[in-house]
């Protein structure tokens, strides 16, 4: 039996309607027998901040990896500003210029970090990738400054940054390539309370300076309240609830969304899973390319070293 789906408008009910930037229609992905995600829809709008909420094994990273290309979906369609995203990239050029439209923030970014890189090295790798041909000098220190970290920052190791550091570097390195759309997957559950608050307010900032959209993917409500409009609840890849997030917060319609708000779900992947991903962090590789090259978070390959 199907979950009954709780929808709510999405549309703000005052004030000008805002076009929305990223559209999910009807997505699909099974590994094996599990329906990892099944007929997700919705829209962000541009600017705008949605969370996505859910316990462990709902749906939320598989969702977000379709949405970012790190992963390819068995059916449905993510257009971003109109454009389809969902087929294969055709050649470095366009795998590129999809990476500079939706950029991904994990949630340790000490593994996502290169530990032989400095922060300035990370930002000029890829500034260059991405606008090679230029000095980029400028623009390392402004994207510095942007996030809150000193010049005295750009030659450290990430070994020799607090965590908050660490995910200032990776937040400064996905607004290096300017993107419509950042997806933030547990993006401060790894920090400690008082510096989640300030990456929160950091990121709530940046927003507003440059309107760039947010998808948060979270198991943590109090991360949704503070900065997220709308929501959807995701149980068993489905979306069970979706809406304003004030008022499905408020006043929860369907009895999932009750018993997350009653029970903060910790989040808890298997052995195998945690394994894999740090794997595939360590080694800055995010998925495959045709020919079998792995493909950095920054929508680069690495090549086989000879
Ligand atoms: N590469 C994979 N191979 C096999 N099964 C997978 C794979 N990725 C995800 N799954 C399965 O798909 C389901 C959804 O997983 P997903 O990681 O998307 O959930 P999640 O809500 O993000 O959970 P978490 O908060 O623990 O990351 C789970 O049952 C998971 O075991």
């Amino acid at each position: 039996m199907p979950e009954p789906t709780t929808e709510r408008t999405t549309e703000p009910t005052t004030g000008p309607t805002t076009a929305a930037v990223l559209e999910v229609t009807g997505l699909r992905r099974t590994f094996g027998t599990v329906r990892a995600v099944d007929e997700v829809s919705f829209t962000l709008a541009a600017g705008g901040s949605l969370g996505i909420v859910g316990e462990s094994g709902s749906g939320k990273t598989s969702t977000a990896k379709i949405i970012v290309g790190l992963d390819r979906a068995d059916g449905g369609q993510v257009l971003l500003n109109g454009r389809d995203r969902t087929a294969r990239a055709r050649g470095k050029a366009q795998r590129l210029a999809r990476a500079r439209e939706i950029q991904m923030v994990f949630q340790d970014p000490f593994l996502s970090l290169d530990p032989r890189t400095s922060v300035e090295g990370v930002l000029r790798e890829t500034l260059r990738l991405h606008f090679p041909g230029t000095d980029h000098a400028g623009r390392i220190a402004e994207l510095l400054d942007q996030v809150g970290l000193g010049t005295r920052a750009a030659s450290a190791l990430p070994r020799q940054l607090s965590g908050g550091q660490r995910q200032r570097v990776a937040i400064a390195r996905a607004l290096a390539v300017q993107p419509t759309v950042m997806v933030l997957d547990e993006a401060v559950a790894a920090l400690d309370v008082s510096v989640q608050a300030q990456v929160l307010n950091l990121l709530a900032d940046i927003r507003e300076q440059t309107g760039i959209g947010y998808l948060f993917i979270t198991h943590d409500l109090g991360v949704v309240r503070c900065v997220t409009e709308q929501v959807i609840v995701m149980r068993h890849g489905r979306i069970v609830e979706q809406g304003r997030t004030a008022e499905v917060l408020a006043e929860p319609r369907h009895p999932y969304t009750r018993l997350l708000l009653e029970s903060v779900p910790r989040p808890g992947w298997d052995p195998q899973q945690i394994a894999a991903a740090r794997r595939a962090l360590r080694d800055g590789e995010t998925g495959r390319e045709p020919d079998g090259e792995p493909i950095r978070p920054d929508g680069g390959v690495r090549r086989a070293e000879s």
